[in-house]
This record gives C-alpha cells, structure tokens and sequence, in this order.
C-alpha cells in the first residue's frame, strides 16, 4: 500500500517535507547537532562539501572528511524536532519515493550526535567529553511508538530508584550502538556514562531561575542512581530519543557530548567554542576509521 501523500509529504522538488532533502543528498554517516551555525564548523574540515540546504533549523551540508562521505544536519533543540529529523532521514533511504512503498531491502545509517551538555556527577568535569552509552529518557517520546527496544534492567532499576510526580512521563532507558561505542571507547579522553535527556533546559533540568520546580531533588535523585556500575553523568534534550528511534529504524547511533556546565559545582565552561571544536576534530577522526 502506498503511503498516503497526508503521512509522506513530499515537496513540489520530490524533497521530504521539513529536512529539504532528497535521497541522493545524504551520506550513510549522519553527523547531527543542535545549533545550526555548528554545521559549518564541522564542514570546515571536510577536503570537500558537495551539497548544502536549509529549512527553518535544518541546515545540511554532505561531503567528504579523509575521503569519508558524511552528512552534517541540524536538529534544532529538542526531542520533538528528533521525531521529525529520524523519520525523515529514514524515509530518505528506505522509501522509494517514487511509489510511496516501503523498500524491501532496509539501509542502515550510522548516526553520531555531537552535542553540548551540563554534567551532572563531579567526575563529569567541564570541557570533557562524555559518550553516552545509554540515553535516560525524561521525555515520553518512545511511549508514542510500539516498541521493544528499551534497556529492561536499568528501566526497571530506574523506576525502583526514582520518587517522582504521577503525572510526569515514565522514564526509558535505550543502549548505544556497541560497534560505534567501540570505535570511540579506545581514547582516554572519553568519559562513557548514561546521558538524561529532558524536554526542557530549565524545570526539566532542575534549574531554578524565578519559577519553583516539583520535585525539587529531581537531580539528586538522578546523581545517586546506579545500575550496575553505571551512573547518570550528564543532562541534555535530545540523546534518548535518537538512540530510541534509531534502534527501532534499525540504525547505529551513538551521542558525544561536550560538558559545558556543571551542575554539582555551579560552574560553566570558560570556553565552550574551544571545547566543542575539539569535540568535533575528535569526532570526526573517529569517523574517518568507520
Ligand atoms: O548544543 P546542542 O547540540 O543544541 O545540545 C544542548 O544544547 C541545547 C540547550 O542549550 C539543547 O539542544 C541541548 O541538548
Ligand atoms: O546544562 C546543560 C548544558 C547544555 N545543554 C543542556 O541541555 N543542559
């Protein structure tokens, strides 16, 4: 059956309806960011850039980095941009878009979010790096798809653990690509641990400006969560989601994040374009080994 023009919404130009793309557009390694003026500065160390686009906060540039073709896009901030930028990129390759049907033979994408984040434990120091090797979902996404992708123990540890309000989402917890963990788990500069995603940068986040939170040990709560020998490091808005609906698509994705805040002693980095554009030269000689 073909997909309804209601549910695939294709451009005049046969691109798909928010990213602008069309399926020749996109490399098989999709860099993601938050901040769309972050694209360009990953694309300026490719030897080449052969497509650029841009719709409200997607912006894309595809080229090459050491001869590695690869996609950058931005996402925007948040989890509901998520939704839309992962069902996009899948339909981009898996969708023929000519007969609106689902193709027969699926395409996995790699996909590596290079993002900034506030950490959450001491160890968690500004201007390092964490790799996520689970995202910890505050934001009731994956509850709107059928599923059976969510880490069982450490959801069910978590739910054990944690003494919040009824009417907030339930919390899910979704693993890593292992082979993408591997590729970047052999540097020392690399802090694996489990990243919090939240659908706020404030309340959300335990931060208090002018309004109160509920559950106002929320992040105390997060900081002395264990499983096994993993503990929470870090907060964000978009890691679970991506390594929620990537798994369910069938695609690798993994989440580096650049710690520019840190929460338990109140500091910010005092220079988190230098951290990030370290972050992005790492990232990119890792990828340039897939
Ligand atoms: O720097 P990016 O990738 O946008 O990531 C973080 O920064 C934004 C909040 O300031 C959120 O998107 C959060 O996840
Ligand atoms: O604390 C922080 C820092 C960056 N991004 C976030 O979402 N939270």
């Amino acid at each position: 059956m073909p997909i309804a023009s209601s549910e695939l919404i294709l451009n005049p130009d046969g691109s798909i309806y928010h990213l602008n793309l069309k399926p020749e557009n996109i490399a098989d390694i999709i860099i993601t960011v938050g901040d769309q003026d972050r694209v360009a500065k990953v694309t300026s160390y490719f030897d080449e850039i052969i497509f650029e686009t841009q719709k409200r906060e997607f912006k894309t540039q595809t080229g090459f980095y050491r001869g590695k073709k690869m996609t950058v896009i931005s996402t925007g901030i948040g989890i509901d941009n998520i939704d839309i930028v992962l069902n996009e990129l899948d339909a981009l390759v898996n969708i023929d878009f000519e007969t609106r049907e689902i193709k027969l033979r699926h395409h996995k994408l790699n996909i590596i979010r290079i993002g900034t984040s506030g950490g959450i434990q001491p160890h968690a120091e500004l201007d390092k790096f964490i790799m996520s090797e689970a995202g910890v979902g505050f934001d009731g996404l994956l509850h709107y798809y059928k599923n059976d992708i969510t880490n069982k123990e450490a959801t069910k540890a978590l739910h054990a653990h944690l003494k919040v309000s009824s009417k907030k989402p339930e919390p899910y917890i979704v693993d890593a690509d292992p082979d993408l963990m591997t590729l970047f788990n052999t540097d020392e500069k690399v802090i694996p641990g489990y990243t919090g995603t939240n659908l706020g940068f404030y309340g959300p986040q335990g931060r208090t400006l002018r309004l109160e939170t509920e559950d106002a040990d929320f992040i105390d709560q997060l900081v002395d969560f264990r499983f096994q020998d993993k503990s929470i490091t870090n907060l964000e808005m978009e890691t679970s989601a991506i390594y929620a609906l990537s798994k369910l698509l069938g695609h690798g994705a993994l989440s580096m994040n650049a710690i520019i805040a840190n929460r338990s002693t109140g500091n910010f980095s005092k220079d988190p374009k230098a951290t990030v554009d370290s972050l992005i030269q790492f990232t990119l000689d890792k990828l340039s080994k897939l």
